[in-house]
């Protein structure tokens, strides 16, 4: 009997309440609700009237759970081979045909809802699920394993500013941030794994550069994103730009910096960037479309 045979087996064994935290689990739920919450915070930020907020909401969520759970399922194998903990279907909590219909009831949501958002921005978001799902499929294990992450995540403000009436496309400057901040989230999101990873085969980009390397790549696409937002809109830089500016190298650079001692730091580094773009953006309001 293989890995996940056995996986499968105990899975069956095991109640709903457990099956349920399980596929729960397996759905990634941090970067679900980070990028959920990523997508409300632009939409706040664009204008979009509650209604549309919360359709762009959903639309987005059903999407991000097709992308988890998707992962989930199509790793289980080679998670059960590895013996990697933590992983509901590896682990044999919850059943991996569970995980793929939950994968396939989401995306089939996910269609409508985004398409109820407006043609256009319904066929960037879906456009986007799709790069994901490519990244889970295949993408994941190659040298191109950052491109779905800038495209999903330059794809984002796109997504959000068609939503509104007249459906505007977003500045070019939020794009290339999104695109930029999303390399950098494949980048410090592997770095923990690259390791462990590498022994189960995955030879993505962040692998092929290793630890150090993309420890030391980290920083460049983080400042990137900050400075295309703090330089992008036309007109002279203000002194609180300046300072986001200031503020988003000291973390990029300290992260890799400290990563010596935290193993987390560089990947800490990277969220606080996040945040100060994000609020960069935000504090511009209009400036999204
Ligand atoms: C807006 C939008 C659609 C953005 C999506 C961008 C994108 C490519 C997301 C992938 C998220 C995901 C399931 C990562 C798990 O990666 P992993 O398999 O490397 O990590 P793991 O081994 O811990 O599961």
């Amino acid at each position: 009997m293989g890995a996940t045979d056995g996986a499968r087996t105990s899975a069956t064994a095991v109640r709903w309440p457990g099956r349920a935290a399980g596929l729960a689990l397996a759905c990634h739920p941090g970067p679900v609700v980070a990028v959920t919450a990523l997508a409300c915070a632009l939409a706040v930020g664009a204008g979009l009237s509650p209604a549309r907020l919360a359709l762009a909401g959903v639309a987005v969520l059903t999407g991000q759970l097709s992308v988890g759970w998707c992962n989930d399922a199509f790793d289980a194998g080679r998670d059960a081979r590895a013996g990697r903990r933590g992983k509901p279907v590896a682990d044999g909590v919850v059943p991996v045909r569970s995980v793929w219909a939950a994968a396939a009831v989401a995306l089939v949501l996910c269609v409508p809802l985004s398409l109820a958002c407006g043609v256009l921005a319904g066929m960037v978001h879906l456009a986007a699920v799709a790069a994901a799902w490519l990244y889970n499929l295949r993408l994941k294990a190659t040298a191109l394993s950052w491109v779905p992450y800038a495209i999903g995540f330059g794809a984002l403000p796109a997504a959000v500013t068609l939503t509104l009436p007249g459906a505007p496309w977003p500045r070019w400057w939020t794009v290339a941030a999104g695109a930029l901040l999303g390399f950098a989230a494949h980048l410090g999101d592997t770095l923990p794994d690259i390791e462990e990873d590498r022994a189960a085969g995955i030879r993505g980009l962040p692998h092929r550069l290793g630890s150090t390397g993309t420890r030391l790549l980290l920083p460049v696409p983080l400042l990137a994103a900050t400075a295309v937002l703090v330089l992008g809109p036309p007109g002279p830089v203000d002194a609180r730009s300046a300072a986001v500016l200031v503020l988003a190298g000291a973390a990029a650079l300290l992260g890799p910096v400290l990563g010596r001692w935290w193993h987390k730091a560089a990947l800490a580094g990277a969220v606080t960037v996040a945040a100060a773009d994000l609020a960069l953006l935000l504090a511009r309001g209009t400036a999204l479309s």
